[in-house]
């Protein structure tokens, strides 16, 4: 009888040993990860990345391993997505899982992980803050209402473009395009002449910090690959970063502080400009809804957010832009004939007249597909197992989508390499995240919430610099010569900044 328990017992053991290995076995195989590159023991496929081109390399890889491709990035793993097929699922159908980000350790200096909008998951505050985004600071009606202040910021920019055409001198087109860009900014939010001509140090000043922040956040940082490294920080990038954050969200913390001053004197409590708006969510708040209230802290880190990622991302478009056009002379007279037919000589470009400009809008388009200035959007994370076209995502994984390798898929656009407006005349094809070939602003929940703003400051810089001036090239440089090499960090900008002569034609 003791013989028959024990053979029982084994017999179920052994049983049981098998459903579980076939249990193990069948999630295995219904888990199958995404095709990617062999993993080097510890470093996996890190060398892969190596470099400022990896928006490059991962292209590369993708046409050997395919359009969902999995790499182990030091301890991280990661799923890179380079086809429109399976950026829609991962951006549309499945965006509810694939929301959250995966956050560089540089984010977490002066805890601005915890207040920032484009690193923070999905929560009632990130709610909060896209909500105040959308209604508050990029609505049309609010967009229509400080038009004029955009108006006066490209006049000056027109201005200073003069004077360098009369002294015959070159401009450096993405350093005017980023002075342009922060002074928009800066009297949308402040209503005020922050960042002027007179206080171009200041310019300077703010550019340096928005670019060493870039810089920071976008070195490899070996933290980011294994995580236990964050503890000791060994490359000092979050420390760094800390230096470059505290400036700015001291330099906000003055601008709210002085702007609170003087309302407390002459006892307004009137939105007019952007800070208004903020401000009253932060002392009307008895008479607030919960998700309408803000405190001084967050406006400091959402302006820090605002200003760093709508500065470089429009200023490296419109100097990509003007890159391409002055490769492609013909296709600038075209854009320039448009706005002389539409515009008329002498007068100025408004934002009310883009409608009417079909291929300046073209050329803004075909920038944005050949040169996405955040062409690997931000890292997402998978919340849960996720299956895509058969693969799984495993829960935790970093999901990036490449959609600078997209936008030259050539099963999906004819000479993708080619700069040819032309391409975007005839089509629907849209920018605003609905259209899965194309989404240089990204595309679901996360869809880059300073699209309406960019997309009015674009071709308003753009049409105006070449209504007003013909452009050529400094001495030595041909259209078939200028430098189009591009270098990667968070954003894609220009390898050798581009430098083009000015002469004025609508005086
Ligand atoms: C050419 C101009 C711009 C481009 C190409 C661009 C592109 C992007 C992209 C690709 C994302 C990530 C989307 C994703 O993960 O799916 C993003 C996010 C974001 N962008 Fe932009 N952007 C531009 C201008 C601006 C401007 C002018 C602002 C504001 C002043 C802005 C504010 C933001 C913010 C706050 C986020 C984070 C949103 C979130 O995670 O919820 N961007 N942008």
């Amino acid at each position: 009888m003791e013989y028959f328990v024990s053979s029982l017992f084994y017999l179920f053991l052994i049983i049981w040993i098998l459903v579980k290995a076939l249990e193990l076995f069948s999630f295995a195989r219904s888990r199958k990860l995404p095709p990617g590159p062999k993993p080097l023991p510890i470093i996996g496929n890190l060398l892969e990345l190596i470099g400022d081109k990896s928006h490059k390399s991962l292209a590369k890889l993708s046409n050997s391993y395919g359009p969902i491709m999995h790499l182990k990035l030091g301890q991280i793993t990661t799923i890179v997505v380079s086809s429109a097929a399976v950026a829609r699922e991962v951006l549309q159908r499945h965006d509810r899982l694939f929301s959250n980000r995966t956050v560089p350790d540089a984010i977490h200096a002066s805890d601005h992980s915890e207040f920032s909008l484009p690193w923070m998951p999905i929560s009632p505050t990130w709610r909060k803050l896209r909500k105040i985004c959308n209604s508050h600071l990029f609505s049309a009606k609010v967009l229509d209402a400080n038009m004029s202040l955009r108006h006066k910021k490209v006049q000056e920019l027109l201005a200073d473009v003069h004077k360098s055409a009369k002294d015959g001198e070159a401009v450096d087109i993405g350093k005017a395009a980023f002075k342009t860009s922060l002074n928009i900014l800066s009297t949308t939010f402040f209503s005020m002449e922050y960042f002027a001509d007179h206080a171009s140090d200041t310019v300077r000043n703010f550019k340096e910090i928005v670019w060493g922040m870039v810089e920071e956040i976008a070195r490899p940082n070996v933290a980011d690959y294994f995580p236990i490294l964050r503890m000791v920080d060994p490359q000092g990038i979050r420390k760094r970063t800390t230096i470059h954050f505290r400036k700015t969200l001291d330099l906000f913390g003055n601008i709210i502080n002085r702007r609170l001053q003087i309302r407390e004197k002459i006892g307004s409590t009137q939105d007019i400009d952007m800070l208004d708006t903020l401000i009253n969510m932060t002392i009307n708040k008895e008479k607030l809804e919960d998700h309408d209230q803000l405190d001084k802290t967050t406006i400091e880190h959402l302006l820090l957010d605002l200003f760093g990622a709508g500065t470089e991302t429009t200023s490296a478009t419109l100097e990509w832009s003007m890159a391409e056009l002055l490769k492609a002379p013909e296709i600038l007279s075209e854009a320039q004939a448009e706005l002389e037919q539409v515009i008329g000589k002498g007068n100025q470009v408004k934002e009310s007249d883009i409608a009417r400009l079909p291929y300046l809008q073209a050329i803004v388009k075909e920038t944005l597909r050949l040169h996405p200035t955040v062409p690997l959007l931000l890292p997402r994370k998978a919340a849960k197992d996720v299956k895509v076209f058969g693969y799984t995502i495993p829960k935790g994984a970093q999901v990036i989508v490449n959609v600078w390798a997209i936008s030259r898929d050539s099963t999906i656009w004819e000479n993708p390499e080619k700069f040819m407006p032309g391409r975007f005349l005839d089509s629907n094809i849209d920018v605003r995240g609905h259209d899965f070939e194309f989404t240089p602003f990204g595309a679901g929940r996360r869809l880059c919430p300073g699209l309406p703003l960019a997309i009015r400051i674009l071709p308003l810089m753009l049409g105006s610099l070449l209504h007003s001036f013909d452009w050529m090239l400094e001495d030595g440089v041909t259209p078939e010569t200028i430098n189009m090499e591009d270098k990667f960090g968070l954003t894609l900008q220009m390898a050798q900044p581009l430098r083009a002569i000015p002469r004025s034609i609508n005086t």
